[in-house]
């Protein structure tokens, strides 16, 4: 698709680390539209299937404007063929990082870009080890609060960071949103992104 001059960026996340990161390319957003939908996943539903599906959710729950381009983006945690979503407690993130101690699992981010009636979609998946948690570790990181709002209960790039010794993918899709793929797709869609 061609470029567009006058097109205007919507991000559609509440995501406070899209934005950051979308920042770093010297990227603002014209206006910030979290959208609202289920988050729940299907019966017996893969992470990576409920991970894109979720993303092109949310880029469809948009109404835009003709002048507007939408970027939408889902991190999902998987732990095998299990989704961990945001802990609603710290009992839950105990739980999830207690299942994540000592393993490798997956951080999937699919995104979304919308303009007029049509929608790009990639995905990137992350393969990330934790290290073993020793009850400190795991009780001084809950204690952080830094859990709160991130899939799977850990934030990599807050002292979670420390929990984790290796990663192979991509370190902003863990983070929330794969810059270089992002990019992509809003080129694709007609956004002038540079470089
Ligand atoms: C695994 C991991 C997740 N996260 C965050 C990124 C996302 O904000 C969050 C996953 O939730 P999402 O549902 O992907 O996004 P969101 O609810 O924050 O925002 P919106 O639905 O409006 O787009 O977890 C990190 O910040 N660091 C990490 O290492």
């Amino acid at each position: 698709m061609t470029r567009v001059p006058g097109l205007k960026l919507v991000l559609g996340s509440g995501s406070p680390r899209r934005l950051e990161l979308l920042a770093t390319l010297g990227i603002i957003p014209d206006d910030i539209r979290p959208p609202d939908i289920n988050e729940d996943p299907l019966p017996a539903e893969k992470p990576r299937d409920y991970c894109r599906r979720i993303a092109r959710s949310k880029a469809e729950a948009l109404v835009l404007a003709d002048d507007e381009v939408a970027l939408c983006a889902d991190t999902t945690v998987a732990l095998g063929r299990r989704i961990l979503g945001k802990p609603a407690d710290a009992g839950e993130a105990a739980q999830f990082l207690l299942a994540l101690s000592g393993r490798r699992h997956r951080v999937i981010t699919a995104m979304a870009v919308k303009r007029g009636d049509q929608i790009w979609t990639a995905d990137v998946v992350t393969a990330v080890k934790m290290k073993n948690l020793s009850d400190e570790e795991l009780n001084g990181y809950l204690a952080t609060d830094d859990w709160q709002g991130k899939a799977g209960g850990y934030a990599i790039q807050g002292p979670a960071g420390a929990l984790i010794p290796w990663i192979q993918g991509s370190y902003t899709g863990v983070m929330g949103l794969p810059v270089a793929e992002a990019v992509n797709l809003l080129r694709a869609a007609g956004y002038k992104a540079r470089p």
